[in-house]
């Protein structure tokens, strides 16, 4: 298997919608999802370069497995349920430590998915006519801005300068992986933005790609499935 240029992760706690997420983005469509067990890859051909994206397990049993994951990656998508705060506080306390292992110069986006339950979103932005059946919405329980919020806190875990890392406005996102609303923005953007990053490393000879092949997880302790 060709190694893989570079790696974008996705975090977040059970439920939120990751598995949704890279499903629509790859496979253009919203399907059933079983609660993912351990991790599963995708590998996205983006212009010259080979990308590998990385769904993990939510669950509280899996998370052993996180930072392993994350090792070496270019890009952490950090996911929350718009329609419920705690999966946004779940990112700080549970799995912003296991980002540890990422690449130095790892981009971070925090997204809200689930948009679409709630009752501003317009659904005229539907990518697909998908438009929800039933107008029972329910009211947000995570604003934008306490994503913005969250990402300056991350910022200043990484010890990053605010005036150098991209803005908060640029890296926080609300999608919809049922609709589609905004998923290409999401993944399409994180790409850019990590290509620049992979140009330097390959230029500096400091290209640090975690093999796929030596990356899979430990059997005895989970098994690697979609
Ligand atoms: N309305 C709505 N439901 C969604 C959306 N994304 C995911 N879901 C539903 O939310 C549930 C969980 O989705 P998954 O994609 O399996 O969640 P996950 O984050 O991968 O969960 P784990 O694998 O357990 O960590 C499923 O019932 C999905 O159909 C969305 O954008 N809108
Ligand atoms: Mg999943």
């Amino acid at each position: 298997m060709k190694k893989p240029d570079l790696k974008v992760v996705l975090l977040g706690d059970m439920n939120v919608g990751k598995t949704s997420l890279l499903h629509r983005y790859m496979e253009r469509r919203f399907q059933d999802t079983v609660s993912t067990v351990g991790g599963a890859f995708y590998l996205k051909q983006w212009g010259p370069y080979n990308i590998s994206i990385w769904d993990t397990a939510g669950r509280e049993q899996f998370h052993g497995l996180g930072s392993m994951y994350c090792r070496a990656a270019s890009a952490v998508i950090l996911t929350y349920d718009v329609s419920n705060m705690q999966s946004l506080l779940e990112l700080e306390d549970r799995f912003l430590g296991l980002t540890d292992t990422a690449s130095d110069d790892c981009i971070f986006a925090v997204v809200g998915n689930k948009i679409d339950l709630t009752e501003d979103y317009n659904s005229d932005s539907d990518i697909e006519g998908e438009r929800p059946r039933t107008s029972s919405k329910i009211r947000r329980q995570v604003n934008l801005e306490d994503a913005f919020a969250l990402y300056k806190r991350i910022m200043k875990y990484k010890m990053l300068d605010e005036n150098v890392v991209p803005a908060a406005e640029k890296m926080c996102f609300e999608t919809s992986a049922k609709t589609g609303y905004n998923v290409d923005v999401l993944f399409e953007g994180v790409f850019n933005m990590v290509i620049p990053l992979i140009v330097k490393k390959k230029a500096s000879g400091l290209d640090e790609t975690v093999n796929l092949a030596q990356s899979k997880p430990n059997k005895s302790k989970s098994r690697c499935c979609k």
